[in-house]
């Protein structure tokens, strides 16, 4: 499905000062840890071993519950990215508006309320990358509760770097630490979920969505109104090396959103923009911003948009925040007609994909891009550790 919808481009050239040997490892670049230890990732397709202890775990982004967490929550995403000081200021006070707690905890845990409620016949746990409960605790009580497998399903549904392989690399992080600790519980091996971005009910969901916020429009203007697809901005040179042969990231998001819009209104056209740019200016990112994006259309002589945040499985702080806020503000000085689609959530056609996701690959079925990707695809960086964290050697 995925080959059928992403036709092969050929691999495109890298930015200057960004070289990739064969296995898609940056020479001046310490192997990772995802690569020293497989990804994480158990190679090839078998069907899962009858007996095999298996549980599946939804591993998210993570969010602070409080005002004092916002700040160490937020060097614990940048550590390492030479994100500036001021970007990580003002994103804090983007927190602090909703007394310092995102809401994607809460998200998260609904959705694992959701895959139980919908007969995932598994155990399923949860943790973050980047907030408690971390991947290195949950990798521990799984294996104490004797788990020898987990499915690890990231609350991304795209490639790339943040989306993908640090995934890999987080789950690398935890059986490491695991296994540095001698008189511990070996903990269970595991398999990445492939991407999702085009899965059925994820598609289901997001064109209901889009339907939804079209209708919110003054009927008048609804047939014109222009369709504003947004994901989160990446740097140009992580973008440049998404996927096996690159790029992945823009293609897969172009993907899904042609799938939502056809859904709706067949063959209408629509716009894939960037949001929530990071990093210091001196370093391209993906462009346009919405908000530019926006004032393009408006000079256009455009009415009314919609934005649907494809690029995104829940409502949490950056899409409330940089759209309901941002853009929303934005639109309203441009007096453009406004409304924001939701995201995939609980929607129990998304709900029921995943659970599709998960019997399919534990029935042995085709891998496919994102479970046994290239050890080093989507790499840019060495992901830095954190306080508490095995390093990598
Ligand atoms: C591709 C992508 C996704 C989608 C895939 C996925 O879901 O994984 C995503 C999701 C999210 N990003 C989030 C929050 C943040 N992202 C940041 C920074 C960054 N994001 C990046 C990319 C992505 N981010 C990148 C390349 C950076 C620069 C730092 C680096 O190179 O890693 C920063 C630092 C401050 C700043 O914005 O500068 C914050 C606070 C939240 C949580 C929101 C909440 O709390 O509800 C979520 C779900
Ligand atoms: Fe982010």
């Amino acid at each position: 499905m995925t080959e059928q919808l992403l036709p092969a481009r050929p691999a495109h050239p890298l930015p200057d000062g960004v070289s990739i040997t064969p296995e898609g490892q940056r020479p001046d670049q310490e192997p990772s840890l995802a690569a020293r230890n497989n990804g994480g990732v158990v190679p090839g397709a078998a069907p899962a071993p009858a007996g095999r202890r298996e549980a599946l775990l939804v591993l998210g982004f993570g969010g602070p519950e409080g005002h004092e967490q916002v700040m160490p929550f937020l060097e614990n995403v940048t550590r390492g990215r030479g994100i500036p000081r001021e970007r990580l200021e003002s994103v804090a006070e983007h927190y602090h508006h909703f007394d310092g707690v995102s809401p994607i905890n809460d998200q998260n845990k609904a959705l694992v309320a959701a895959l139980r409620g919908a007969g995932v016949d598994l155990p399923v746990y949860w943790g973050n990358r980047n907030w408690a409960p971390y991947v290195e605790d949950v990798w521990r009580e799984m294996a104490t509760d004797g788990v020898e497998h987990a499915y690890v399903l990231a609350t991304s549904a795209y490639a790339s770097f943040s989306g993908c392989r640090q995934y890999h690399e987080d789950v690398a992080r935890a059986r490491v630490a695991l296994e540095s600790d001698p008189d511990g519980p070996t903990g269970p091996t595991a398999e990445k979920l492939p991407h999702y971005f085009d899965a059925e009910g994820f598609v289901q969901a997001n064109a209901d969505a889009l339907a939804a916020a079209l209708a919110e429009l003054p009927a008048e203007l609804r047939d014109g109104a222009r369709l504003v697809a947004t994901a989160h901005s990446i740097p140009n040179a992580m973008a440049a090396v998404a996927g096996p042969q690159g790029h992945t990231y823009e293609r897969e998001l172009e993907a899904a959103a042609r799938l939502v819009v056809d859904r709706v209104a067949p063959g209408r056209s629509f716009d894939l923009v960037w949001q929530s740019r990071s990093g210091p200016p001196s370093v391209p990112w993906l462009e346009p911003d919405v908000n530019d994006h926006l004032r393009t259309v408006a000079e256009a002589g455009e009415q009314a948009v919609v934005v649907f945040p494809v690029g995104f499985i829940s409502d949490h702080l950056e899409v409330i925040w940089d759209l309901d806020n941002e853009a929303e503000e934005t639109a309203g000085e441009l007096g453009l007609a406004f409304a924001r689609a939701g995201t995939a959530g609980t929607h129990p056609a998304f709900v029921r994909s995943l659970v599709d996701l998960l019997a399919e690959r534990r029935a042995g079925g085709e891998p496919r891009l994102g479970t046994n990707c290239p050890a080093n695809c989507c790499f840019v960086e060495r992901p830095a550790g954190r306080p508490g964290s095995v390093p990598a050697s």
